[in-house]
């Protein structure tokens, strides 16, 4: 069910594109759209152990302005999130067209431009991940138990000759509707603003009133063109022992780790199938009841993130062998992204399936969790499943995994 859009906050309209970021905060997805023009206070900054003291603090010193938070949390619990206060908020119930709500008229309209040659280097490349693979699969085996899955992430870096156009790229990741579109304005780095951008299909957590939702997917398959293939894929993920595994890790940790805040607790659908465009997944949802609405949001994220279907399990040897075999700093990605409002009301996406970009510059993020039974290649070529939405939408190919218009280079929307 959608409504008509209509703005909360001050009267006039902060432009897209203004406060020197190209897009506002946007998350347009089946449940609800929800856009945030402008930075009218922002949260202080702390660890994740602090988020929900903080939110609370704010929302008793903030008395003006819109009743609500919107931002990302890293995926580090140690790093601060980077939340806000917008000037105005614009929120509706279910999926709204993005170009309705965020002025991509000129957009839709608009013959996809070529934006001339860019550069994609891995970081590190395909055979790289690999062999961290095969570097997790053994710190696996040889900590005798302590360690039982590890998500292990490679990125790739997009070098345009000129900036991305970010509502372009935007418009052209809602076309998938399974998933939860976002862009989210991070801090400056070296005075230069950075957005981070994705279509997830993962929901971390949703809080309103005493109802608790979340919908951890883990366990991944490609989709086929041809339908039978398509069919098959999905039929062997359903089978899979090795997936289920690592499925069913995901969905215990949170069934743990929510049961001391609530009196019902239910996996009411069991552990399904759930497509995007590109993927089959393994998805179990789980509908809580809070003991107390006073349990916000923010509360639920601290104690949930990051989940095995990003880290592993246990959090903290999983965390420290991501942070040896990786290699780079995740920063945003595998973090969430989303909202929280002064009831303690939120939602929260798994900030999966996304980019961070700055000018001319994007850093495209891909993991797979790996548990006994993986196989490097097959995590690898996950991977380079995971990035085909963000780089299509980008007009570009990852070289020497798909077509492409030549070998370390491709052309970029912009
Ligand atoms: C960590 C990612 O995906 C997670 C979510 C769904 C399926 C996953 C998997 O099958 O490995 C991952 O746990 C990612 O897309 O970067």
């Amino acid at each position: 069910m959608t409504t008509q859009p209509f703005w909360h906050g001050f009267s006039e309209r902060t432009p897209a594109g203004a406060h020197g970021h190209p897009l506002p905060f946007a998350l347009v997805g089946g449940a609800e759209t929800l856009i945030g023009h402008g930075e009218r206070a922002a949260l202080d900054k702390g660890p994740l152990e602090t988020l929900s003291e903080r939110v609370a603090r704010f929302f008793e010193d903030q008395a003006e302005g819109p009743d609500v938070l919107v931002g990302a949390v890293p995926f580090s619990r140690d790093e601060s999130a980077h939340l806000v206060q917008p000037r105005q908020v614009m929120r509706i119930q279910g999926r709204f067209d993005p170009h309705d709500v965020l002025e991509l008229s000129s957009v839709r309209d608009r013959t996809p431009q070529t934006s001339g040659q860019c550069r994609i280097a891995g970081e590190p490349d395909a055979d790289g991940y690999a062999h961290s693979v095969d570097a997790g699969l053994e710190a696996i085996a040889s900590s005798a138990g302590a360690l039982r899955k590890i998500v292990l992430s490679r990125s790739l870096v997009v070098r345009a000759e000129h900036p991305f156009d970010l509502r372009m790229l935007f418009a052209r990741l809602a076309g998938d509707e399974s998933i939860t579109t976002f862009a989210a304005p991070l801090p400056a780095r070296d005075g230069a603003p950075r957005t981070l951008i994705g279509a997830t299909p993962e929901l971390l957590v949703e809080k309103r009133g005493l109802r608790v939702l979340s919908h951890p997917l883990a366990g991944s398959a490609p989709r086929r063109t041809d339908k039978g293939a398509d069919e098959a894929s999905a039929k062997a993920l359903m089978a899979s022992g090795k997936d289920h595994r690592e499925h069913a890790l995901v969905v215990e940790a949170i069934l743990d780790t929510l049961a001391p805040f609530c009196r019902d607790l239910a996996t009411p659908e069991g552990t399904c199938l759930r497509a995007t465009a590109s993927l089959w997944h393994l998805g179990t949802r789980i509908e809580g009841r809070l003991k107390d609405a006073a349990i916000s949001s923010a509360d639920l994220v601290a104690a949930l993130h990051p989940t095995p279907a990003v880290c592993g399990e246990p959090r903290a040897e999983a965390a420290a062998a991501i942070d040896r075999l990786e290699g780079y700093d995740r920063d945003f990605y595998a973090g969430a992204v989303g909202w929280c409002n002064a009831a303690g009301d939120g939602r929260w996406s798994v900030s999966i399936r996304c980019a961070e970009i700055c000018g001319r510059t994007a850093r495209l993020y891909a993991g797979a969790g790996i548990v006994p039974g993986s196989d490097p290649a097959s995590e690898t070529n996950e991977t380079s499943v995971k990035f085909k939405a963000m780089l299509a939408a980008l007009g570009i190919a990852e070289p020497g995994r798909g077509p492409e218009r030549r070998e370390g280079q491709g052309e970029a929307a912009r």
